[in-house]
């Protein structure tokens, strides 16, 4: 057996925990696989005697993680902290100079400092991992970078987030309040430290806009990722949807056209029919459209303890087998830069859901504003009848600009009978 690989793990919390276990109940597993073991020489969190299910007695602690990259009995550094900034940046910085591995979950970091995180640790020849970072357990940057390696992309898209996607399931089975949703989320360890990035759909982005480099072997653009959460996704418009014979979730997508990459992450009405529909509670997908596999979809959990400590000790595999690939999907100085395409030129298909008041000359109205943008009506429904009473009433409109659809709402939402800020859900057609 050749000489064990030597882990610091930085965080002990829902992943750094799970990490731990895993190498402890798979330890011969790992061992068999690699040729060596993977031992576990030291730890820093922020609370030593926190009871975790796991011993840390035969770990040297470090009440500063940033101290483990310069520990000569440590080969790879495992980055378990989050944030894009502060110690979990400083922690990978300095493993990175110092010669070591940085593995990490953190797709807050590798989405904003992703491209000279990769430039340093190629030049120093080794590697920063992060396969638990997106969509969890699922092996989608394995798959993009290596498996898939001999196709161009043309598009990939996913349940990134697997919060959101719990809670869209939950408020269409339930019809429980979203926040206590949320709290349930929280509890189970899926939600990030500040769960807002999740229902904002930051998390989300972070993950889309690391998919877009492997994908497309281009630099890291998180800000060029246009983002939209699920907060104002009601609980009518999960019936809605229902009836219309579609499910309401929240995707990434990534699409390369010439010199530019549109990257989007909002919640979307796919058709009930799709596989992507199916995928439900904390469980993401990932489709990538590949120009010789054709479609290629991988689904499992995408948060937890379980699913995403086995993608960190995946990576720890990679790196015990000595395996060499490129941070993203060429090598960190030659990916491209590319410009993100405005969402304003985007062409799609629309629902829209407007409170108004139940009176004549509504319908006509609406359909007044839509003709002065060009924009063309698909459905019109309205459930209830209540003379001189507000009432929901629902549009799906066929594929328009973005732009034409945004002016068409803003005058839509200015008629007198329009009671609320009309809600514009995006269909996708896969
Ligand atoms: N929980 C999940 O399902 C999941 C899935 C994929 C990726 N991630 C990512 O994994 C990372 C960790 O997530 P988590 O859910 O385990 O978080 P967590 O809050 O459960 O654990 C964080 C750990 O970091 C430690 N820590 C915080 N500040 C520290 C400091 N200054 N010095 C030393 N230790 C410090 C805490 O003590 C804690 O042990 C994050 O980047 C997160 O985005 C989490
Ligand atoms: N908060 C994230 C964790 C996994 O990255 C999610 O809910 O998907
Ligand atoms: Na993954």
């Amino acid at each position: 057996m050749d000489k064990p690989l030597k882990i610091a793990i930085a965080g002990l919390g829902t992943v750094g925990a799970g990490v731990i276990k895993v190498l402890n109940d798979n330890k011969d597993l790992m061992s068999a696989r690699c040729g060596r073991s993977v031992e576990v020489t030291a730890v820093s969190a922020r609370d030593r005697n926190r009871d975790r299910g796991v011993s840390l007695d035969s770990f040297t602690w470090y009440d500063n993680p940033v101290d483990m990259a310069s520990d000569d009995n440590v080969d790879v550094v495992v980055e378990l902290i989050g944030g894009s900034d502060g110690i979990a940046k400083a922690l990978c910085e300095k493993a990175i100079e110092n010669g070591k591995h940085v593995v990490t979950a953190n797709k807050a970091l590798i989405a904003h400092h992703g491209t000279a995180l990769a430039k340093a640790a190629e030049a120093k020849g080794v590697n920063v991992m992060y396969e638990a970072a997106v969509a969890g357990g699922i092996p989608i940057i394995k798959a993009l970078r290596e498996g898939l390696a001999g196709n161009g992309f043309s598009r990939v898209y996913g349940i990134l987030n697997g919060t959101c996607n719990y809670m869209l399931t939950n408020m269409r089975e339930t019809g429980r309040d979203f926040d206590v949703i949320l709290s349930e989320a929280q509890d189970l360890g899926y939600a990030e430290a500040d769960p807002t990035f999740d229902v904002d759909g930051i998390d989300a982005a972070h993950k889309l806009a690391i998919l877009t480099s492997v994908a497309f072997g281009c630099e890291v653009d998180f800000d060029g990722v246009q983002t939209e959460g699920i907060r104002h996704v009601s609980p009518i418009d999960i019936e809605f949807a229902e009836e219309l014979g579609y499910r309401i979730k929240l995707l990434g997508i990534t699409s390369r056209q010439n010199g530019t990459v549109e990257q989007r992450v909002h919640p979307c009405m796919v058709s009930k029919e799709t596989p992507i529909s199916q995928v439900e509670d904390v469980f993401n997908a990932v489709v990538c459209e590949g120009n010789f596999v054709d479609k290629v979809v991988l689904q499992g959990r995408g948060a937890g303890e379980g699913p995403t400590a086995s993608a960190v000790v995946g990576d720890l595999v990679d790196i015990a087998r000595s395996l060499s690939v490129p941070t993203f999907s060429v090598a960190a100085d030659k990916l491209e830069k590319l410009s993100s395409a405005s969402l304003a030129r985007h062409k799609g298909s629309y629902y829209v859901r407007l409170m108004v008041v139940d009176k004549p000359g509504v319908f006509a109205d609406i359909a007044g504003v839509l003709k002065e943008h060009n924009v063309s009506m698909e459905t019109i429904v309205q459930r209830n009848r209540a003379p001189g009473e507000t009432v929901p009433l629902v549009l799906t409109l066929h594929e328009t600009s973005e732009d034409s659809m945004l002016k068409a709402l803003d005058g839509i939402g200015a008629l007198d009978s329009v009671v609320e800020t009309p809600r514009m859900i995006r269909i996708e057609d896969f």
